[in-house]
């Protein structure tokens, strides 16, 4: 028995939000997860001090399981993203206590490494072809082995998923959503241009991966896979809006473009059909918005039976918390597939040191015990939240699109 004693959250802003969930045991031991969930962050952090934290008292950190059943199966109103990400802080928090404990990093908890390292991919984006290509470049000279692709989209001012800092990208960079144009048309005739190019520059070597960002219809979606096909794609990612999952049967049947979705989901249920059906070939659920460690690890057993491979999301909006669970994840699991990695800034990474590290296109987590992430409470306080908003988008004719 290991009582917690006190838990509390943590929000701070480095450049972003992060909540941060803190529990402590009567031995002194403690253990952090994330619970940030962009743009919604004080939801997430009222649901933990309200609700979540109160329950924890007395409990015994070590039954991580039992803990999550108590608090998925006895919340009633449960699933989606608030309750998810709750719930995944408070996983990754027991699991991070449970590796101090034992002096072990918490990959050995879940059975050791199933391999030396962790395939990462870098976000190589620009306003123009030539700019993300140079971009691109700069990513496969650091020893990348795989770069997602994003470009502008001629005749479109501003395009999601394109910053303007080569390594930085952060697109939750407004007090309200800001209003970008979109024109699905424009968009079908430049991306094949991306590839075809990128092919070129880059040569056939180096994994290329595309973000739709949810913009298409299954339609469309399948046009675009079709002719993304030359240029062998590791994955197309998003390609229509997730909640109509029989769209995804209508692109499969059009496309061997291997497809990739999920880090809006929450939960095993968001994913059964498209796993068990094989409709798509990765899964990118991830650690803070889908459970946490425990419940990751059943959808990658699902996934497993079904040829599907993990990818899990790792925009900056997840912490350095959340990335370090990621790898312990992925370094465990036999059908991990790649890790995304957009880099945090020095000021995140100050705010949380971290065991983790990058070499060879690779990361692992290192030998730290538990997750090897601390956070400096005094610096993080420095940093005060600040309300921030993603973008949203609007059609030539000023209608609403989705994402
Ligand atoms: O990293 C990705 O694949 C994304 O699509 C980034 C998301 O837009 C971002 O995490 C939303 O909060
Ligand atoms: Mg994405």
């Amino acid at each position: 028995m290991s009582k917690i004693i006190a838990a509390k959250t943590i929000v701070t802003c480095p450049g972003r939000n992060f909540v941060t969930l803190k529990i402590v045991t009567e031995d002194g031991t403690y253990g952090i997860g994330d619970a940030t969930l962009n743009g919604r962050e004080l939801a997430v952090e009222a649901y933990l001090t309200e609700h979540v934290i109160p329950c924890l008292i007395g409990r015994d950190a070590h039954q991580i399981e039992d803990v999550w059943q108590f608090l998925y199966r006895g919340a009633y109103w449960r699933r989606g993203p608030v309750t998810m990400s709750a719930l995944a802080a408070v996983d990754m928090a027991l699991w991070d206590i449970k590796g101090k404990v034992a002096g072990l990093p918490v990959y050995q908890l879940l059975g050791g490494a199933c391999r030396t390292g962790v395939m990462v991919y870098g976000h190589a984006n620009g306003e123009t072809i030539d700019e993300t290509l140079a971009n691109a470049a700069d990513y496969v000279e650091q020893g990348y082995k795989a770069i997602r692709l994003q470009s502008g989209v001629p005749g479109l001012k501003g395009t999601y998923g394109v910053s303007k800092d080569r390594f930085f990208y952060e697109p939750a960079d407004s007090d309200l959503p800001k209003e970008t144009l979109w024109s699905t048309e424009k968009y079908l005739r430049s991306a094949p241009d991306l590839f075809r190019a990128a092919r070129e520059r880059l040569g056939w070597d180096i994994h290329l991966l595309h973000d739709v960002h949810h913009r298409l219809t299954p339609i469309e979606a399948a046009r675009l896979g079709k002719d993304l096909e030359p240029y062998r794609l590791f994955w197309m990612e998003d390609a229509t809006p997730a909640e109509n999952q029989d769209g995804f049967r209508l692109v499969r049947q059009h496309t061997t473009t291997p497809l990739a979705v999920g880090e809006v989901f929450n939960s095993i249920h968001d994913c059964k059909t498209l796993i068990q059906e094989q409709l798509i070939d990765y899964i990118r659920a991830t650690v803070v918005h889908a459970g946490g460690i425990s419940h990751l690890r059943r959808i990658a057993s699902l996934a497993d039976l079904h040829h599907v491979r993990t990818g899990c999301h790792g925009a900056t909006d997840l912490s350095p918390v959340s990335m370090a669970a990621a790898l312990h994840f992925d370094l465990s699991i036999p059908n991990f597939g790649i890790q995304e990695y957009m880099r945090h800034t020095a000021e995140t990474d100050a705010v949380f040191p971290h065991a983790y590290s990058f070499a060879d296109g690779m990361l692992h987590p290192g030998e730290a015990p538990g997750l090897g992430v601390d956070i400096d409470e005094d610096l993080a306080a420095t940093y005060p939240y600040r309300r921030a908003y993603l973008p949203v988008a609007r059609r030539e004719d000023g209608s609403m699109h989705d994402w």
